[in-house]
């Protein structure tokens, strides 16, 4: 990190209805490993030094449980407001952007069902943003990558060498992502991240390394993959 003071604030999305996840419970309050999935997030942004505001974004009806049984619970006392998301991502990500205070540097826009952030990769992402501009959290792709046609043959192969997964968080300058949300709003666009949006105006974004284990919590598999990542760090931390 730079030695100057940054201010930077996070907006957590985690307004979606969970539909892949398929319960009864919205999935930011699933609990992995005894903890729901929402409070493992705030947890991580709220111990974060780098980080000096959250504004949470859930659905409407959300609020005020989201703030007795998340918040209170977490004592975080960050989370400066809760608003309630739209329709899609992008509206949801809009409604915090305009809760953010102005006076920011830096916005670190996340996905609540990504509980397996970590400091480093928060404090990587801020630091991009402040020196690119905009940063986006990505982890080399494992697999061979084909496009497929209309009939269900291969189309063609994708160069892996180039290609990433994205994750988030992705990090901004404050005036960058609001021109950007505006812009994509007025013009009727919809992405399915916050970076395609600032590609949009033709900024470079600068690609961060992420973490196989910030895995985004979106299918049944998923809560097995997320309890094995909490024992599995517990285990490492009984080593240190
Ligand atoms: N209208 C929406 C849609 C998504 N999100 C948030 O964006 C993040 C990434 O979305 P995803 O994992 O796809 O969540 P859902 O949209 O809830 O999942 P699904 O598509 O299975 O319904 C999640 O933390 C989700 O809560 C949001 O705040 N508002
Ligand atoms: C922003 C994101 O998490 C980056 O991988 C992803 O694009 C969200 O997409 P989803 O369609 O909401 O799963």
């Amino acid at each position: 990190m730079p030695n100057k003071k940054l201010c930077a604030g996070a907006v957590i999305v985690a307004a979606g209805r969970g539909a892949r996840m398929n319960t009864d419970i919205n999935k930011q309050y699933i609990e992995i490993a005894e903890k729901p999935i929402l409070a493992r997030t705030v947890e991580v942004f709220e111990s974060c030094r780098h980080i000096d505001e959250i504004v949470l974004v859930v659905n409407e009806s959300d609020i005020i449980y989201c703030k007795q049984n998340i918040v209170d619970m977490c004592g975080a006392v960050k989370v400066k407001t809760i608003v309630s998301g739209g329709e899609e991502r992008q509206a949801s990500v809009y409604n915090g952007l305009c809760e953010i205070d102005k006076a920011c540097d830096v916005v670190v826009i996340h996905d609540g069902a990504r509980p397996f952030v970590t400091h480093k990769i928060i404090s990587d992402s801020i630091e991009a943003a402040d020196r690119y501009g905009a940063s986006c959290v990505a982890v080399a792709v494992k697999d061979t990558i084909k496009a497929g046609d209309k009939e269900g043959f291969i189309s063609s192969t994708l160069e892996r060498s180039v290609l990433w997964s994205v994750q988030t968080p992705q990090s901004f300058r404050y005036r960058l992502i609001m021109d950007a949300h505006i812009k994509a709003a007025e013009e009727g666009f919809y992405g399915t991240d916050d970076a395609v949006l600032v590609e949009r105006l033709g900024v470079r974004t600068r690609l961060v390394m992420g973490s196989y284990e910030n895995i985004k919590i979106t299918t049944q598999e998923d809560l097995v993959a997320g309890e094995a990542i909490v024992r599995s760090r517990e285990a490492r931390h009984r080593k240190e």
